[in-house]
């Protein structure tokens, strides 16, 4: 079966968040099940690009609206990562660093997609499935059943991944003409709240739809940005698929971005060490427990609670806890950390901006991760804390959920708190600190942590079992 991963980013080629994470994942799992999966993503002058070979396997030009373009399609030589990869580079267009946020990004992910759709349609290819995860690829579905170029590629099932569904990548009606020779009597199919919307028509003219968790399917009925309607009236193209995380890349017995590897059995003198690492880089003290923080500071992310939240738990917990965080984003709430860093700093350290081996080494340093997402469609953060033996502290919604079971539960492992608000983290942080103390319960539930599976098989194949159920109309 041949798939076809439309994706703005892979790990490691181009990630921003955790969309990269599960497109650089899923295929490779795929493959090992006996699909025939690639990815085909934007080109970005990223070092992943420039160190490695790739082939030309096709070139042509085609056309935004008026305006005529060239594009090639490059292929890793090697297929190093588990599965084909291929570039669609358009020199003015797709041949920059980053992945987001130029001024003409609308234009950017329609000619990225409008490149995809005339490689297969003229090099004759004939895939089983095309895959498109969020609204980059979000007009591909349109396109193949609604375009008269792409007449060939109509009886195609679509699936569309939903990773995040607050952002639709909705632009202005005046842009239409940049879609091309589409039927004019379908255009009410990109239609939402008086735009041409990505993620919408996707929703709309996919096959069948996925969330990254069986919570998020329900969520996005009552949140999901002004689009609650639509997933209301389509939700029965809708599976909630909870993601896998790649346990190549996140292992504690062979990670190479962490000072001590532990496995289970050497959990509690490994993960000491790497906690000493992390607490040496931070300039923390070793001997409290240790609460962290990785991800965007969004207000989706709950970003916005950690100062309040943060002073009023270590000025409860004088000397008793300590806090570090990594991230960026909003600059308020930067500032507001790094002001917060300088009033208690052996309590509180923070990094501002990325970095993939501190990640881990956070990870595996410390004792409790805290997350109290407003929005989570899965969360891979808590995913990659169980496998390092961390306790994470989640707010109860979307992944988090359907993954974190309270350890005042029978079985459980982690600590969750209902609203996203300072209250509730506080309460869970005096939790946390209450576990710290009883060693031995918390040694329980991290070899309990360690020993859970959310590799991608599983989840691997519920995609293939939803494959299987799509018969190409052709
Ligand atoms: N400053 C930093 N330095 C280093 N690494 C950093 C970092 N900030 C974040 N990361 C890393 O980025 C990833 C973030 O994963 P999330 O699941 O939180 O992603 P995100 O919200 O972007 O994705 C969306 O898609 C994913 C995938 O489906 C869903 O899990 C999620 O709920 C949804 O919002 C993790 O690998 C994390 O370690």
């Amino acid at each position: 079966m041949k798939i076809f991963h439309l994706s703005a980013e892979c790990y490691p080629v181009a990630k921003v968040g955790g969309l990269a994470d599960v497109v650089g994942a899923l295929p490779k799992y795929q493959n090992q099940m006996g699909l025939d999966a690639s990815v085909v993503m934007p080109f970005y002058e990223r070092k992943f690009v420039q160190e490695n070979e790739w082939d030309v396997v096709f070139e042509a030009s085609s056309f935004l609206g008026a305006r005529r373009f060239y594009f090639e399609i490059l292929k890793e030589k090697t297929d190093k990562l588990g599965f084909p990869l291929y570039l669609v580079k358009i020199p003015g267009l797709l041949d920059r660093e980053n992945v987001y946020s130029y001024p003409d990004e609308t234009e950017q992910f329609i000619a990225y997609q409008i490149a995809f759709l005339d490689w297969i349609t003229w090099s004759q290819q004939t895939p089983d499935i095309i895959h498109c995860h969020d609204h980059h690829s979000g007009l591909v579905p349109f396109l193949m059943y609604h375009a008269r170029p792409y007449h060939r590629l109509a009886g195609i099932p679509t699936i569309l991944t939903i990773h995040n569904g607050q952002y639709h990548g909705a632009f202005n009606w005046s842009k239409l003409s940049l879609l091309g020779d589409i039927d004019l009597s379908k255009t009410g199919l990109l239609e939402w709240n008086g735009a041409i919307n990505p993620l919408a028509a996707a929703v709309k003219c996919c096959w069948k739809y996925t969330t990254v968790s069986p919570t998020y399917l329900e969520e996005l009925t009552y949140q999901s940005n002004g689009m609650e309607y639509l997933f209301y009236l389509e939700r029965n193209k809708g599976t909630g698929i909870l993601n896998g995380i790649d346990t190549e890349v996140w292992n504690p017995k062979t990670d190479p971005m962490i000072p001590e590897k532990f496995s289970i059995r050497t959990l509690a003198s490994g993960k000491q060490k790497d906690k000493e690492a992390l607490c040496a880089r931070f300039k923390l003290s070793t001997d409290r427990p240790l609460i962290s923080f990785i991800g965007r500071l969004v207000g989706e992310k709950g970003a916005d609670l950690l100062p309040n939240a943060i002073r009023r738990s270590i000025l409860a917990h004088p000397g008793g806890v300590n806090f570090c965080l990594l991230g960026a984003g909003e600059v308020k709430v930067q500032e507001q950390l790094l002001a917060l860093q300088t009033e208690f700093p052996d309590q509180c350290s923070v990094f501002i901006g990325y970095d993939e081996p501190l990640a881990h080494l956070v990870y595996a340093g410390s004792d409790f991760l805290l997350m109290p997402s407003r929005v989570e469609p899965c969360g891979l953060n808590q995913l990659y804390a169980l496998r390092y033996g961390t306790v994470p502290m989640v707010r109860t919604t979307g992944g988090l959920r359907d993954s974190v079971i309270d350890f005042g539960d029978e079985g459980g492992y982690g600590i969750r708190f209902i609203q996203a608000n300072a209250e509730d983290i506080i309460h869970a942080a005096g939790r946390a600190i209450g576990l710290y103390e009883t060693t031995p319960h918390l040694q329980l539930i991290r070899k309990r942590m360690m020993a859970l599976d959310f590799s991608w098989d599983r989840s691997a194949k519920e995609y293939i079992n939803l494959y299987e159920s799509l018969k190409p109309a052709i």
